[in-house]
């Protein structure tokens, strides 16, 4: 029977395809005495040779397919697999213990791991991540369940997983991976905004798709209406590949737009640019029109590996997003980790509250060195292009001054040192915690420039986490409070002549674009993917129109209330 399921729209289009269920399982390593210890050691024999051969496996299509680098990591597994310091005490608690090989494993890895991770080292805290990956592997052959590895999928799937981490989405292959499914998040949360920057359709926060779905049922995803349907009948099929047809049409006819400049209806010209998490999507912001990049999500380039990405390393992806940009605007965001976005080999405290705790600027400020290797790739590829460097979660203007300090400093030393600065590279923020957004006239006279992350700016004004599907009536870009504090940021921006951002997802938001254009909102970045349908909206909206009603909107009692007049414009 067909079943229709209801989500929040997280990424247009529409995708056909079987169903791939992700799901980690619970792998259960209970003690049990054991009799013959002879046969336990082979037991643990075959698993350790069924984990190699799916190491190497994956290590070769991943380098084959994705990146030699990306494929780090699993010969960093298959290392650790062959270690006789790991597998040789393992192999002595069968005997002398006569337990179980998977408690044999369990414990023993367990005691590295926690070894590992009490020590002030980055590259023995990636190593204990390094063993708690490799023993689950070989605990699934043990055990005989299956893991999944999304990284050997081979024919069209539709993911369908309860959440998507960031790292478990930059190893999807959009080549293979269709669309995707999760049960929970909301549009802003890190597993939508990739699925935009894949371009591939995407429904989140449908509650029930684990429960509903099986292994390999045909599902249809339509990512613009937020719907999913579960075993459709061929009529349905029928219908959604027309109208998956149509929708190629429409995005052709968009594409004329993408040599044309971002101009209102009555000529004031705005900057629409493109959010990225690699190099690699810059070269989708350039096909879809965009005139710079407005946000560079560079924690992305820490994820989907094993260890820290190295200074060089850095700068070769920075060069490369300045180069193809060519002389455009491009806002380099500097680390933002922390709260949703982790870093396996990184583990940073457990915190009551990470996303009111050390992440993003407060983490690199503490942690210096990491913040220091950054800015030097940052200020050496300076020379390749227009940079403009942003700190992320600022709250105060001492924050701002001390990351700017420290960005000054490694300048100077590499200056000294005789290696090429650019000059001109400017130094702004985001503006995406309340407190930044009051006070943004302070902020005004010290930055170059703002960014509005309004992603996080609507969860900290009203208090309701970005990723709570339940909690989508308080999570409202258009409630009034939320446009107070963003015309707020706009209007000191503008009083000291300077330039006004956003590249939270509100800056694509087809219905939000004449209302921040009315606001004065400089330029807008968002998914490449929404570039044109924005430009679009921008060319039939007179920006003095908006202006006059401005005053009207930001005096309305609710969310609902603003999108009902705005509505009503059409
Ligand atoms: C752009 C933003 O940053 P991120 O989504 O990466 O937190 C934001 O908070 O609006
Ligand atoms: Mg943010």
């Amino acid at each position: 029977m067909a079943a229709k399921l209801s989500g929040i729209a997280a990424s247009d289009g529409i995708a056909v395809a079987k169903a791939f269920r992700l799901e980690h399982p619970v792998l259960e390593a209970k003690k049990r005495r054991i009799t013959d210890t002879g046969a336990e050691l082979s037991r643990l024999d075959e698993a350790l040779a069924a984990s190699r051969r799916e190491l190497e496996e994956i290590r070769e299509r991943t380098a084959g397919e994705i990146g030699e680098e990306e494929a780090e990591i699993f010969s960093a597994h298959l290392l650790v697999l062959d270690d006789p310091e790991l597998i040789g005490p393992v192999k002595d608690k069968i005997r002398t213990d006569s337990v179980n090989a998977e408690h044999a494993l369990d414990e023993t890895a367990s005691g590295f791991v926690a070894l590992f991770e009490s020590m002030d080292n980055a590259y023995m805290k990636e190593r204990a991540a390094d063993i708690r990956d490799v023993t689950k592997r070989i605990l699934s052959h043990l055990l005989g369940v299956t893991v999944p590895n999304p990284s050997l999928i081979r024919e069209e799937v539709i993911i369908v997983a309860e959440d998507l981490t960031p790292s478990d989405t930059v190893q999807l292959n959009p080549v293979y991976v269709k669309g995707f499914i999760t049960d929970i998040g909301g549009r802003t949360s890190h597993s939508a905004i990739l699925a935009r920057t894949l371009e591939i359709p995407a429904v989140v926060g449908s509650r029930s798709a684990m429960e509903t779905v099986k292994e390999g049922d045909l599902l249809i995803v339509d990512g613009s209406a937020g719907e999913v349907i579960v075993r459709p009948d061929d009529q349905t099929v029928a219908d959604y590949t027309e109208k998956q047809q149509t929708l190629g049409l429409q995005r052709e006819e968009l594409s004329r737009l993408a040599a044309e400049p971002s101009i209102s209806a009555d000529g004031h010209r705005v900057e629409i640019a493109g959010n990225i998490g690699s190099p690699a999507d810059a070269a989708k912001v350039l096909e879809h029109g965009g005139e710079g990049v407005g946000l560079f999500r560079t924690e992305f380039l820490y994820m989907g590996r094993d260890a820290l990405p190295t200074e060089d390393e850095q700068y070769e992806a920075y060069r490369s997003v300045l180069e193809q940009m060519d002389g455009r605007p491009t806002i380099v965001r500097t680390l933002d980790i922390g709260g949703d976005k982790k870093l396996s080999y990184m583990p940073l405290p457990e915190e009551e509250n990470p996303f009111l705790g050390i992440r993003a600027i407060r983490l690199c400020l503490q942690e210096e060195d990491l913040f220091r290797v950054q800015l030097r790739a940052l200020l050496r590829a300076s020379v390749h292009g227009k940079l403009k460097i942003m700190f992320p979660m600022i709250a105060t203007v001492d924050e701002f001054r001390r990351a700017k300090a420290v960005l000054l400093d490694e300048r100077d030393k590499l200056k000294a040192a005789g290696v090429p600065v650019s000059d001109g590279f400017e130094v702004g923020m985001m503006v995406e915690i309340p407190a930044a957004a009051l006070m943004a006239d302070a902020f005004a006279r010290e930055v170059d420039f703002f960014s509005i992350g309004t992603n996080d700016l609507i969860q900290y004004t009203m208090a309701a986490d970005r990723m709570n599907e339940k909690l989508g009536y308080l999570y409202q870009p258009f409630s009034p409070a939320v446009l107070r504090l963003i015309q707020n940021v706009i209007d000191a921006a503008h009083r000291e002549g300077k330039m006004a951002g956003m590249c939270g997802e509100m800056a694509g938001d087809e219905r939000a674009v004449p209302l921040l254009l009315g606001m004065g909102l400089d330029e807008f970045s968002m998914s490449a993917s929404s570039i044109l349908k924005a430009r679009a909206k921008l060319a039939e909206t007179s920006k003095a129109d908006m202006e006059a009603r401005i005053g009207d909107i930001l005096s309305m009692a609710s969310g609902e209330e603003v999108l009902e007049y705005l509505d009503g414009l059409k």
